[in-house]
C-alpha cells in the first residue's frame, strides 16, 4: 500500500499540531509578541530560507520532468521571499549578518542531509516544511499590523494551493516507494514536526541584539 501525505497527517496528528500551534503565533495574532522575540525569529528564518532554497535546488535536481514546472515556480517565490526578508530586516534596522542559532543550524543540517535522500523522501519533506508555515500562519490569521503581511505571506489561498500541489507530487513519488523508503519518509516528516516546534521556541530562548 503506498503511503500518502494525508496518511502522515492522520497518523501523527498530535506531533503535527505542535509544529503549527505555538505561543509565538498566538502572540503575533494577539499583537503581544515581544519585538525582540519577533526579530530573533525573523533573522533566523532568513537564514533558514537561504538553506531551504538550496534544498529546493537539490529537489529539482532529482525531480521527474513533470514536477519541474511547480518546483521552478517555487524557486521564483523563494527569490521574492529572500528579497522580502532583506527589506523587512532593513525596515527593522536588523543586521542579517548574524550567526545561526543552534536550532536553526540543526534544521539547516537536517535539510542538507535530506538532500541526499531518495526523491520521495525529499519531496515529502519539502511539502511538510511548506505545509507547516501554511497551516501555522493561516490558522492564526488574521494578524494585526505589523504582523499582517507575515500571516498573509504563508497563509494566503495561492500558497495553500501550491502546498496542495506539492502534496500531489509527493504522493505520486510515494506510489512506488519501497518499505525502507517509506520508513525514511515517516522519519523525515516527524523530524520536520519537531524542528518546526523548536524553531518557534527558539525566539524565546535567544534575544536579538537591539
Ligand atoms: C522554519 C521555517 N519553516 C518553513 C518555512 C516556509 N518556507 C520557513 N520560512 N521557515
Amino acid at each position: 500500500m503506498p503511503l500518502t501525505c494525508q496518511q502522515l497527517l492522520t497518523k501523527y496528528t498530535a506531533q503535527w499540531q505542535t509544529a503549527t500551534v505555538h505561543p509565538f503565533l498566538v502572540q503575533c495574532q494577539q499583537g503581544t509578541i515581544q519585538t525582540q522575540q519577533f526579530n530573533t525569529w525573523l533573522t533566523q528564518d532568513y537564514h533558514f530560507v537561504v538553506n531551504f532554497t538550496r534544498f529546493a535546488a537539490s529537489l529539482i535536481q532529482s525531480a521527474p520532468v513533470a514536477h519541474l514546472d511547480l518546483l521552478l515556480g517555487g524557486i521564483t517565490a523563494l527569490k521574492d521571499e529572500l528579497n522580502w526578508f532583506q527589506a523587512k530586516a532593513t525596515e527593522r534596522h536588523l543586521s542579517l549578518d548574524q550567526p545561526l542559532q543552534p536550532t536553526c543550524q540543526t534544521y539547516c543540517g537536517f535539510m542538507a542531509d535530506l538532500a541526499q535522500e531518495p526523491y520521495p523522501v525529499k519531496a515529502t519533506g519539502f511539502w511538510a516544511i511548506e505545509l507547516a508555515y501554511n497551516q501555522g500562519w493561516q490558522s492564526h490569521s488574521p494578524m494585526p499590523a505589523p504582523y499582517t503581511e507575515f500571516a498573509d505571506r504563508w497563509g494566503n489561498a495561492a500558497f495553500t494551493t501550491y502546498v496542495e500541489l506539492l502534496a500531489q507530487q509527493a504522493n505520486s513519488a510515494l506510489q512506488n516507494a519501497d518499505k525502507a523508503t517509506q520508513i525514511e519518509v515517516e522519519k523525515a516528516f516527524l523530524t520536520v514536526a519537531t524542528l518546526e516546534k523548536d524553531f518557534w521556541q527558539m525566539a524565546y530562548e535567544i534575544t536579538q541584539p537591539a
